[in-house]
């Protein structure tokens, strides 16, 4: 699908996505330090066709799931030797070890939008089908990476038909985004869900199965 090439791994000093500190404080009397950084909340949608009965997932390239197989293969290439240069890295892995099946999902970073408003403009960058706002429904929210980030991520569901889709989807080209848009029928969609095979996040896993228990039962049999 993908070709990753070039690659090269240097340090990261100033970031709009990722800020790490270090926070001391005493716990019952107890001084502690806890490293972790500031990343931007987010929303993820649940896209369910009811033309077709299939979820609408996302496919893309993660260079973060794609360097912690990097890791695991060959740790050498983590070694802090010049950490403050950037350091060629083999071509030793395909860049499909860093594709992963996701919700279509977006960044919380405009603040004159509302959580409702982004995830309707990332159903339609990402997937192509333009919902109406009130049609959206709220499942929950919850925290991601609690060590690490513990940004808060808020997952909807959406109704899509054919009719609704407007155009191909596939991300901003202009923010670099290579998105694939992937059909999961119904009835396949739990084997999908635990097949270890397709990598995918957590989000897709659950909200599989929120439908299962809340929307399934109410599908007229066809
Ligand atoms: N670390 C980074 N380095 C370089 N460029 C970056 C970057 N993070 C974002 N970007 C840029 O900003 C764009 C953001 O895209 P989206 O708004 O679709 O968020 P995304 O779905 O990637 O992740 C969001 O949603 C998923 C799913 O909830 C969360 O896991 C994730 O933390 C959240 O950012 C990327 O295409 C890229 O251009
Ligand atoms: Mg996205």
């Amino acid at each position: 699908m993908e070709s990753v090439e070039d690659l090269s791994l240097g340090p990261c000093t100033a970031s709009q996505y990722l800020r790490p500190f270090r926070l001391r404080y005493r716990q019952n009397g107890i001084s502690k330090i806890w490293d972790f950084m500031r990343s931007h909340d987010s929303v993820s949608i649940l896209i369910f066709n009811t033309s077709r009965q299939c979820f609408v997932v996302v496919k893309q390239f993660r260079p973060a799931v794609y360097m912690c197989e990097m890791e695991r293969k060959c740790p050498q290439n983590f070694e802090r030797k010049k950490q403050e240069t950037w350091n060629p890295l083999p071509n030793s892995l395909p860049a499909s070890v860093g594709v992963t099946y996701e919700l279509c999902a977006g960044i919380v970073d405009k603040p004159e939008l509302s959580l409702e408003e982004i995830a309707c403009r990332e159903i339609l960058e990402e997937c192509g089908y333009e919902v109406p706002l009130a049609t959206l429904k709220r499942i929950t929210s919850y925290r991601s990476g609690v060590g690490v980030t513990g940004s808060k991520q808020t997952l909807f569901y959406a109704e899509v038909t054919d009719e609704m889709k407007a155009s191909e989807g596939g991300g901003q080209p202009e923010e670099g985004e290579l998105i694939e848009v992937v059909e999961i029928p119904l009835k396949d969609s739990m084997d999908f869900a635990y097949n270890e095979s397709f990598p995918k996040t957590m989000g897709v896993i659950f909200s599989f199965m929120w439908f299962q228990t809340n929307v399934a039962p109410n599908l007229l049999e066809n």
